[in-house]
This record gives structure tokens, C-alpha cells and sequence, in this order.
């Protein structure tokens, strides 16, 4: 296989900034340095040099409220691709009293037409023996993190029994649990209630699932994970109310991430006041976009850490599927896109603006998420032996967002007329240039999965910690004889 050197650029890590040369074989990198030569050359001058991003939230062709989402794994990684995004974290979604392990083979069907490397989540939507018995099955396989739903209720809702008992399971083997938190309870009454009001348009699907929803439901899944003894990833935080609670959880030394997407931290809640019904129900998604005051919450947590990760929860549907709803916002699907702007949106509004560094873009779209996901240094790091997973970063490069020019198979986009400053010149996968300078060639079935590693160092810690402060009998010398 040629080899290439990416030339003149400057390597930006989650902690170093240098100049150097990246020489690439067989899809690793195999020297950093100065003066590189290789069969084919790609220019960095004026640009950085990143670890590609990892998006671990997507759902490609997922079924889901009757329907299907949008983009599969084709057009969803070739938009990641476009957007500089180098990997992709899909969640596996097995049927009501489906095998676990049937539906991680659904989803290697689907995936074997993607475009970067990606994995998965395996998703708890019931509980039972059989699940018990498939998820370490499903870990050996790699797959180390499962998702929990606390809301969809009737639909993919987990009750706190078999979510305890499914995070012990999970702590035995080694691996992260995953919350979609939300108390699906109370929002199920809010919407039965604004329906019955005659709120039946998009804004109500924002009314239906306060802050407070949220908030609730991230203490509640903090603290039955700590009771379980599992590491807990929040997934999509929107709200001051859940990063509340995650703050306080780090604060306390309780192993708990928080995940913010880039559409909670650029776009508001006055997306679903718009006067036209198709604008505001293609924003609908959960938890809905909220106010300024929950934004800069969440631009708070990444800087100074208490939120980990941004991610997308790419999850796209048609104007016409979002029709469903026409009469009744419970039926819209929920979902919006992401993948192709998370990067460029986040350079814009966060590295731009000085709310981040560069070091700190690395570390919150890519090598974070590989070290919670146990694939670093694999994925997220420019360094000899890793995957040459790599951007190379134009940050003068602009553009307007705009549907007719994404690569994503929907009408629209939630970003569309934003202007972004800070695009990629190449974006690489395993060594591959699926976008040479802004032209984009990737390559149907290039994609490998990725098989992670359960019982990162974390995991391992909390197990030491929480074997040593286990409960145990206190022993006793002066027993008091039976008063029988
Ligand atoms: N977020 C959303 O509205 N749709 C995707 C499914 C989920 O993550 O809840
Ligand atoms: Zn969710
Ligand atoms: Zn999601």
C-alpha cells in the first residue's frame, strides 16, 4: 500500500501543539516528525492536524416511532467523513423480547456499507433473564456500553428495578452504562394532559419535557448507578438541571459523564415558537432545545470539565416523516442530523469564540470519548502504531450550511445559514483520503467495526473502590445469649 505524508502542518492533541510531518502506512501512523517523505503528499500548510472526530451518538436507519431514520450507514459516515468525523457510535436496538444478540446482527448487516469505522451500543429496551444472560456475550463481542431508556414509555422505557439490576450486571462485566434520561412518566402525563388542553402543535413537544424532567432523571440514574457500582455516560444533556446533577456527582468522586450535543449548545428553544409548522417539528427532538441560560450551562461544563463529550444523536428524518405529527406532536418523530456540522459548528461557536481551546475541541469531540469507550489510543491520538484517523483543519476556511450542499439524505438542515469558519482540507480513515480538499471520495465499505475493551481503568477503579467499601458483617466478640 502507498504510503503518505501529510506535510507542513501543525499536530494539535488534546495536550500538545507542535509542528510536524505525519508519515502514514497501512492506515497507522508510522513517524511524526520533521522533513517526512512519502509516495503522496498532502499540503497542511496553514492548517491543523487533529485526531479525527469520534461521534458516539447515532442512529442510522434506526426504527423508531413507526418509522425509519433517514440515513443509514452509507450516506451517515459519508456525511461524517465531509464533516471531518472519522467514527461513528450507533446504539444496536433490539425488538421487545428480541435477542441481544439478534439484534447486534441486524445492525452488522446494515453497517457493512459505512464509509469510517464505527461501533456500537447494544440498547436494554426489556429486561429478563435471556438479556442477563446475552450481555456478556454482547461484551466479548466488543461491545461494552449499554444504553438505557428512562423515557418512550410503552415503547423502548426501562423501570428503576431492571435498570438496577441491569447496571450491577454491567459493573460484574466491566463495562459503562448509558441513560437517556428523562422521567418518562411524568412526561407521558404532560402530553396526555397538553393534547387533552388542545396544545397539539410542535411547541408542545418542548412543554411536555421540562428542565425538570431531566434533571430528575440524571440524579436518579447517578445514584442507582453509584448503588450499582457501574460508570455512568449521560447521553445527550441539555439542561443546567441534569448537568446540575452531574457536577455535583464528579464533585462527589462518582464516576459519571455528560454528553452535550452541538444542537442544544447553538440553537434555542424559539426554534419551536416559529410560525411555520414543517420549521419548528424538524427541530423536534428529546430532550428539546431549551433557553440561553441552560446553553451557557453546557458551554460551562466543557470548559471547565464537568461535560465531557459533544456529540450529535444524528438522528434524521424527512419533512415528510416529520408529517406523521401533522395533528398531534406526540407523533412526530424524534431526531435531528448533525454529523456533517458538530465540528465546524463547534470550532465556530466554541474555538473561535475563546470559550475553547483547540487542545480542548480534541479533547471533547475525539479523544475523550475514546478513552470513556475504551479504543484509545487506537482512536483519538496522533501517535506511531495509532489508526491514521486524522483531520487536517483549515480554521480559515468558511462556508454557509445549507441542505442543498449536505451530504445527509434529508430536505433540510436544523443549521441551515449559519456560517462556519474552520473546516477540514483532508479528512482521513484508516489512511484514506475520503476528503481531499473539500472534494469528497469516500468509499462505500471502507468502514471496519471496532471492537472495544470492557474493564477500562476506570471501571477498574471503581470496582476496587467499591469492593473495599462493600458492606460487611461487623464481628462481634460479646454475643448476648437468646433471652429464649
Ligand atoms: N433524541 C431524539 O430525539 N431521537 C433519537 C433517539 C434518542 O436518542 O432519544
Ligand atoms: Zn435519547
Ligand atoms: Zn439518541
Amino acid at each position: 500500500m502507498a504510503s503518505t505524508v501529510i506535510r507542513g502542518g501543525t499536530v494539535v492533541t488534546h495536550d500538545l501543539t507542535y509542528s510536524a510531518d505525519i508519515l502514514i502506512e497501512n492506515g497507522r501512523i508510522a513517524e511524526i516528525g520533521p522533513n517526512l517523505r512519502g509516495d503522496e503528499t498532502l499540503d497542511a500548510t496553514g492548517c491543523l492536524v487533529m485526531p479525527g472526530g469520534i461521534d458516539p451518538h447515532t442512529h442510522l436507519e434506526m426504527p423508531f416511532m413507526g418509522t425509519y431514520s433517514a440515513d443509514d450507514f452509507e450516506s451517515g459516515t459519508r456525511a461524517a467523513l465531509a464533516g471531518g468525523t472519522t467514527m461513528v457510535v450507533d446504539f444496536v436496538l433490539p425488538g421487545q423480547g428480541q435477542p441481544l444478540l439478534d439484534g447486534l446482527q441486524m445492525w452488522h448487516n446494515k453497517s457493512g456499507r459505512a464509509s469510517c469505522d464505527y461501533s456500537y451500543h447494544m440498547s436494554v429496551t426489556w429486561w429478563g433473564e435471556q438479556v442477563w444472560d446475552d450481555m456478556p456475550k454482547v461484551v466479548e463481542q466488543g461491545i461494552t456500553t449499554f444504553k438505557h431508556f428512562m423515557a418512550y414509555k410503552g415503547a423502548l422505557m426501562v423501570n428503576d428495578d431492571e435498570m438496577f439490576a441491569s447496571f450491577r450486571r454491567l459493573g460484574e462485566l466491566g463495562g459503562t452504562a448509558l441513560v437517556h434520561a428523562e422521567n418518562g412518566d411524568v412526561v407521558a402525563e404532560l402530553q396526555r394532559k397538553l393534547m387533552e388542553e388542545g396544545n397539539r402543535g410542535p411547541e408542545a413537544h418542548a412543554y411536555s419535557r421540562p428542565p425538570q424532567v431531566e434533571g430528575e432523571a440524571t440524579n436518579r440514574a447517578i445514584m442507582i448507578a453509584d448503588m450499582a457500582g457501574v460508570p455512568l455516560y449521560v447521553v445527550h444533556v441539555s439542561c443546567e438541571e441534569a448537568h446540575e446533577a452531574i457536577r455535583r456527582a464528579r464533585q462527589q468522586g462518582k464516576r459519571v459523564w455528560g454528553e452535550p450535543l452541538i444542537q442544544h449548545l447553538t440553537l434555542d428553544d424559539s426554534e419551536y415558537r416559529h410560525p411555520d409548522w414543517d420549521h419548528a417539528a424538524r427541530r423536534v427532538m428529546s430532550p428539546p432545545f431549551r433557553d440561553r441560560h441552560h446553553q451557557d450551562s453546557l458551554w460551562a461544563g466543557l470548559q471547565s470539565g464537568s461535560l465531557s463529550v459533544v456529540a450529535t444523536d444524528h438522528c434524521a428524518f424527512t419533512t415528510q416523516q416529520k408529517r406523521f405529527g401533522l395533528d398531534d406532536f406526540t407523533k412526530i418523530p424524534n431526531g435531528t442530523g448533525g454529523l456533517e456540522d458538530r465540528l465546524p459548528m463547534l470550532w465556530t461557536h466554541g474555538v473561535a469564540t475563546g470559550r475553547l481551546t483547540p487542545n480542548e475541541f480534541v479533547a471533547v469531540t475525539s479523544t475523550n470519548i475514546a478513552k470513556i469507550l475504551g479504543c484509545y489510543p487506537r482512536k483519538g491520538a496522533v501517535r506511531v502504531g495509532a489508526d491514521a484517523d486524522l483531520i487536517v483543519w483549515d480554521p480559515e476556511k468558511t462556508k454557509t450550511i445549507t441542505a442543498s450542499a449536505q451530504q445527509s439524505a434529508i430536505d433540510y438542515n436544523v443549521f441551515e445559514g449559519h456560517e462556519v469558519k474552520g473546516l477540514p482540507r483532508f479528512t482521513l480513515t484508516r489512511g484514506y483520503v475520503a476528503v481531499h480538499d473539500g472534494e469528497i471520495r469516500t468509499r462505500e465499505g471502507h468502514g471496519e467495526f471496532v471492537a472495544r475493551e470492557a474493564n477500562t481503568p476506570v471501571s477498574r477503579a471503581l470496582s476496587t473502590w467499591k469492593e473495599l467499601t462493600a458492606p460487611r458483617p461487623v464481628t462481634r466478640t460479646g454475643i448476648p445469649a437468646s433471652g429464649v
